[in-house]
């Protein structure tokens, strides 16, 4: 589908023309308008409330400074961002990225993202996104520490338990939110949930380290109920071996399948027997290793640097390490070794062509906002226990995550069959999550 609409083309080029050299949020606003094609056209109040350009501009965005001292008394220099991109349904949220290719483009599309994303999940949340350029990789754990407290030295002026929520994301987990989250107490003096992804022992919730994979897997068991199966009995391509991909590896073989490759930005590993958890966990959580060494471990697998795992047969495909990294040639690819079914792990995974690529083959298609908002899911029930100062079960949380991610299916195929696009869960996805933040953005005035 082209982006017809006068109205959404005009609000486009305005996007193009205030953001230039800024592909990936170009991309990602592209993609929401085009899905929104049929909703502005049936709600022209849309229009005459300047809900479409509004929806497109952060609220506000930060750039910072991180001064950070290393091993060798050397003084480095990051750059930080915080997007508090839009807070109609509650305070922004989203995680924090430590990546050398984080930059504007990429902070504004997974901002822009999440609000949709946060929308779906029906909690009180807004959307917001932050990071730096810095690379954790073979970084001490003192210097790692020294640069998150940098980093929320400038941050924790402008978050706080009503405001703004971050979480983790690529290159954060509980060790850096730990160290986040010291500072910002440190700093601020105040006890309180202004992060999610924390510790067990100082107010995180259980479940939430698995809660995006599981969350994966509960929505993809949705899709392929949906049509009819399950996954028992079906061979899964996974990308990444971080933390959406681990959890989403093992939500995938308790639910009866075979998971056959995971990868890292070097390479990729095959395993005709199915993949071994305990070993990525020790190579990726404990040695914070390379996924090659896996290879080297486990008899019968191979290692093949520098490619994707998409030339592999596969029934299921979860691409789960980062944005644009299943194109074209890699939907083609997986469409003729049999791949029916595809659900995003990551944040924008697959590129526009590789989308209309599935679809047109009539390969069941989740798009990201929806598939991959397990994680954000439950930091909103940890915000939830913390001003309960309640902990709930693992299985109580468990429950309460795969509750949600059935709504989100069953939201994204009622609002694709509402605007006539049957089965199109991009649509579904973006129509169903806009419209609840468009009718707070209409209550609440122009603002
Ligand atoms: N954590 C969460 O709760 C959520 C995460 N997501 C999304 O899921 C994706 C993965 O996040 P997460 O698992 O938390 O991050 P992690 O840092 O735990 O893992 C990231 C994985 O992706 C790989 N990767 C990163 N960049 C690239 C690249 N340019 N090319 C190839 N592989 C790459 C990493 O390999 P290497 O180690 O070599 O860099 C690693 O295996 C991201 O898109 C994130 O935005 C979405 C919702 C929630
Ligand atoms: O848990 C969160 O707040 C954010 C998760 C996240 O960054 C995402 O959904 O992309």
């Amino acid at each position: 589908m082209a982006l017809t609409n006068s109205y959404l083309q005009g609000v486009y080029e305005t996007v193009q023309k205030r953001n230039p050299n800024e592909p990936e949020f170009q991309q990602a606003v592209y993609e929401v308008l085009e899905s929104l094609q049929p909703v502005v056209e049936a709600r022209p109040e849309l229009e005459k409330n300047g809900i479409m350009e509004r929806i497109v501009e952060p609220e506000r965005m930060f750039m910072f400074r991180v001064p950070w001292v290393d091993d060798q008394g050397k003084v480095q220099v990051n750059r930080g961002f915080r997007v508090q991109f839009n807070s109609a349904i509650g305070p922004y949220k989203g995680g924090l990225r430590l990546h050398p290719s984080v930059n504007a483009s990429v902070i504004k599309f997974l901002g822009f993202e999440q609000c949709f994303k946060n929308s779906l999940t029906t909690l009180p949340m807004g959307g917001g996104k932050g990071g730096s350029d810095f690379d954790p990789k073979g970084k001490s754990d003192a210097e790692i520490m020294r640069f998150c407290q940098s980093f929320m030295t400038e941050l924790c002026k402008h978050i706080g338990q009503f405001t703004d929520v971050p979480a983790g994301d690529i290159g954060v987990g509980g060790r850096e939110i730990g160290f986040l989250f010291g500072q910002y107490k440190r700093l601020r003096n105040e006890y309180t949930g202004v992060l999610t992804g924390k510790g067990l022992s100082y107010g995180g919730s259980l479940a939430r380290t698995e809660a995006t994979g599981y969350g994966l897997c509960y929505y993809m068991k949705e899709m392929l109920a949906y049509k009819g199966t399950s996954f028992e009995g079906k061979t899964v391509a996974i990308s990444g071996s971080g933390n959406v991909a681990i959890y989403a590896c093992q939500k995938a073989t308790q639910l009866g399948a075979k998971v056959v490759t995971m990868s890292d930005s070097n390479g990729f590993i095959y395993d005709p027997n199915g993949i071994n958890l305990d070993v990525v966990k020790d190579i990726k959580e404990v040695k914070r290793g390379r996924i090659k060494e896996y290879a080297e471990r486990v008899p019968g697998s191979v290692y093949t640097e520098g490619q994707r795992p998409w030339g592999t047969k596969c029934d299921i495909a979860l691409p789960c390490a980062t944005q644009n990294e299943l194109n074209e040639e890699n939907a083609k690819a997986l469409i003729a070794n049999g791949c029916k079914f595809v659900a995003e792990g990551a944040n924008m995974p697959s590129t526009p062509e590789a989308v209309a690529a599935f679809q047109a083959a009539g390969v069941f298609f989740g798009p990201a906002k929806a598939a991959n908002a397990g994680g954000v899911a439950t930091s909103g029930l940890e915000m939830s226990q913390n001003s309960l100062r309640l902990s709930w079960t693992f299985e109580e949380v468990d429950q309460r995550l795969h509750d949600i991610m059935v709504n989100i299916f069953h939201t994204c195929i009622t609002a694709a069959e509402k605007y006539g696009h049957k089965d199109n869960l991009v649509m579904g996805a973006n129509i169903g999550g806009f419209e609840k933040i468009a009718d707070a953005m209409l209550a609440q005035g122009v603002c």
